[in-house]
């Protein structure tokens, strides 16, 4: 019989409906796990469900009977998959449940920044509408997103989904090829400087990888020609968080929208905490995800992934 231990349940949210998987089981659940309980609590374990509980090389040493991990997320980065596949442990994940909730957050961000709307509920706040004496207040800049060219880094689920959105409002959008690599895939997939270079907009939607980690830093900033708004929704890592501070103080980008950070949460002395009081910055505590459709959506595939797994016909495999 299989053990199943979940063990950051409390991410789900209260809301979220976890159908028991149909096959004989013991389940236990926690709320969430400190890293030094980790093991503690999944030693039993034959199958466990993490949210964003790190699983290191360290860790699975200590978990012999482990044979399956679903993680309850797109991002497995807090997995050492290599470690697992050389354990005998399957990983799967949980895919495309993100591709309303994701696209819609970043444009909810994309739209605040472009229209300054942080700048004027502040200006509404202290008056200013009143003391500018006539109809419309004009004191913070208003762009339209049509017209406009979006860069995305990531042709998956959610990059793609983004783009469809994009085009919808009349943006140009260019996906763009690997760091370092001359892209291909036709002539809206153009070479990561060129897109870094064109964009208005740019927005990340790729993994956090060995290959992905601080994707933007200085140089990076430093080639973006038209200052464009940097949005990122996908992992924390992917940029490098002073190199950000720096771009956004010295005017290199126009604003930065971010919904995850490399440390969740934030330590209180982290750089992004000190932008808070800056309206061309928007920090959202990785809620992206979070729409109830789309929670729901994660809990049933976690569900239909372990049931797959033990019924010899694995799905959502992570390699
Ligand atoms: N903020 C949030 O709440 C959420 C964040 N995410 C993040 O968004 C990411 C993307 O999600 P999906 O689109 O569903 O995943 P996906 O797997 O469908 O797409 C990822 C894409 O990134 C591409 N990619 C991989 N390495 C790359 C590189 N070095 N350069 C450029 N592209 C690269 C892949 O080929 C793939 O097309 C996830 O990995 C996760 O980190 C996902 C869901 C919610
Ligand atoms: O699905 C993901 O990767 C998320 O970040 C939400 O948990």
């Amino acid at each position: 019989m299989d053990r199943i231990a979940f063990l950051d349940h409390d991410t789900m949210g209260a809301d979220i409906a976890l159908r028991r998987p149909a096959i004989p089981h013991d389940w236990v659940q926690h709320g969430r796990t400190a890293p030094a309980d980790i093991v503690e609590r999944a030693r039993d374990a034959t199958i466990l469900i993490v949210n964003k509980v790190p699983l290191g090389a360290g860790t699975l040493d200590r978990l012999p009977d482990l044979r399956f991990v679903a993680v309850a997320a797109t991002g497995t980065d807090n997995v050492d998959v290599a470690a697992c596949r050389a354990r005998g442990i399957a990983v799967s994940n949980v895919r495309a449940y993100a591709v309303h909730t994701v696209p819609e957050h970043v444009f909810a961000l994309m739209l605040a920044l472009r229209r300054s709307l942080p700048a004027y509920r502040q200006s509404v706040a202290a008056g200013a509408w009143q003391d500018g004496g006539q109809f419309t207040l004009l004191t913070h800049p208003i762009r339209d997103l049509h017209g406009s060219t979006l860069g995305i880094v990531g042709r998956g689920a959610i990059g793609q989904a983004v783009a469809g959105i994009a085009r919808a409002f009349g943006m140009r959008v260019l996906f763009a090829g690997r760091k370092g690599e001359e892209a291909a895939g036709g002539p809206d997939h153009v070479p990561f400087d060129a897109v870094l270079a064109e964009s208005d907009v740019l927005s990340l939607h790729c993994p956090l990888t060995p290959a992905t980690r601080h994707l933007l830093g200085e140089p990076e900033f430093a080639r973006m020609a038209r200052r464009p708004l940097v949005i990122n929704t996908s992992r924390g890592g992917l940029i490098d968080d002073m190199a950000l501070v720096r771009a956004l103080e010295g005017g290199l980008i126009s604003g930065a929208a971010v919904d995850a950070t490399a440390v969740e949460p934030p330590p209180p002395d982290h750089p992004f905490l000190r932008l808070a009081g800056r309206t061309d910055f928007l920090l959202t505590p990785h809620i992206g995800w979070a729409s109830a459709e789309a929670r729901q959506a994660v809990a049933d595939q976690v569900t239909a992934c372990i049931e797959a797994f033990a019924a010899g016909r694995p799905i959502n495999l992570v390699t």
